[in-house]
């Protein structure tokens, strides 16, 4: 098996005195596709956040590419080769396609016009709106913005919160096309989808939430094809 890229091992912790996670573990090699799945409040979206460093562990620890990051801030994670994606607020806007883009990179300064190319090609619709304000485009189209932003950062491994959320089924199809097209391009996907169906379809690797904890784990056919998992969590 390749060398994992990311390892959250027995991840533990939550807001205030709640425990949300509960010795939760996640990992992905590289090149791969892994998604997260479960119920309403499982601790997805808190799984996610743990593993970006938006929230402190009470247990546990997370590596990236062998090194332990379990202390590191987002910001030092983004410099390791991280970029993650929140479920909202994860655009400008009041500013046009194109800053946005420009604000993802802002710590960098060579090949910029170079990875916007990049992303221009992969979502031709933001080329044709780049000087449009970022707030007036469709669903769908200011979820390409974010996952745009994101890539203007050259990360090993982009993180998904619920990409899909809030956007028709023909959309849906679309941005999962376009992020199986990034992780050809040689970047990792790690992501949280209520759509657990489809998102199962494309994953290399598929994990199961329950209350914080692991329930399944395996492959997304494999899940996919488990009796088990289709009854309780894929309306049969
Ligand atoms: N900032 C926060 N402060 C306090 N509690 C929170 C916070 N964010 C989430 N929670 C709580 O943590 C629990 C897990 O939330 P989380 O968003 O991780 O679940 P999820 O599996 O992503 O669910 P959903 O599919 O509904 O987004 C929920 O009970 C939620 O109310």
């Amino acid at each position: 098996m390749t060398a994992p890229l990311l390892v959250g091992d027995q991840m533990t912790g939550g807001y205030g005195h709640t425990t949300i996670l509960n010795g939760c573990s996640i990992a992905l090699a590289q090149g791969e596709i892994a998604v997260i799945v479960g119920p309403n409040g499982a601790g997805k979206s808190t799984a996610m956040k743990a593993l970006f460093g938006m929230l402190t562990l009470r247990s546990g620890s997370v590596h990236f590419e062998g090194e332990d990051i379990t202390s590191l801030s987002p910001e030092e994670r983004v410099s390791c080769g991280m970029a993650f994606v929140p479920q909202t607020q994860n655009i400008f806007t009041t500013m046009s396609v194109e800053e946005n883009l420009e604000m993802g990179a802002y710590r960098r300064r060579e090949g910029l016009g170079e990875t916007m190319s990049q992303i221009f090609s992969l979502f031709p619709v933001l080329k044709e709106k780049r000087s449009q304000k970022a707030g007036e485009l469709s669903g769908g189209q200011r979820q390409q913005v974010a996952v745009g932003r994101a890539l203007m950062t050259r990360p090993k491994l982009l993180m998904l919160d619920e990409p899909t959320a809030g956007v028709s089924p023909i959309v849906m199809d679309e941005l999962f096309d376009r992020i199986i097209e990034v992780a050809r391009s040689g970047i990792s996907i790690l992501m949280v989808e209520q759509n657990a169906r489809q998102a199962l379809m494309i994953a290399d690797k598929a994990y199961v939430l329950v209350q914080g904890a692991n329930r399944y784990t395996d492959t997304g056919q494999a899940l996919l094809a488990d009796p088990e998992v289709r009854k309780t969590f894929l309306g049969g």
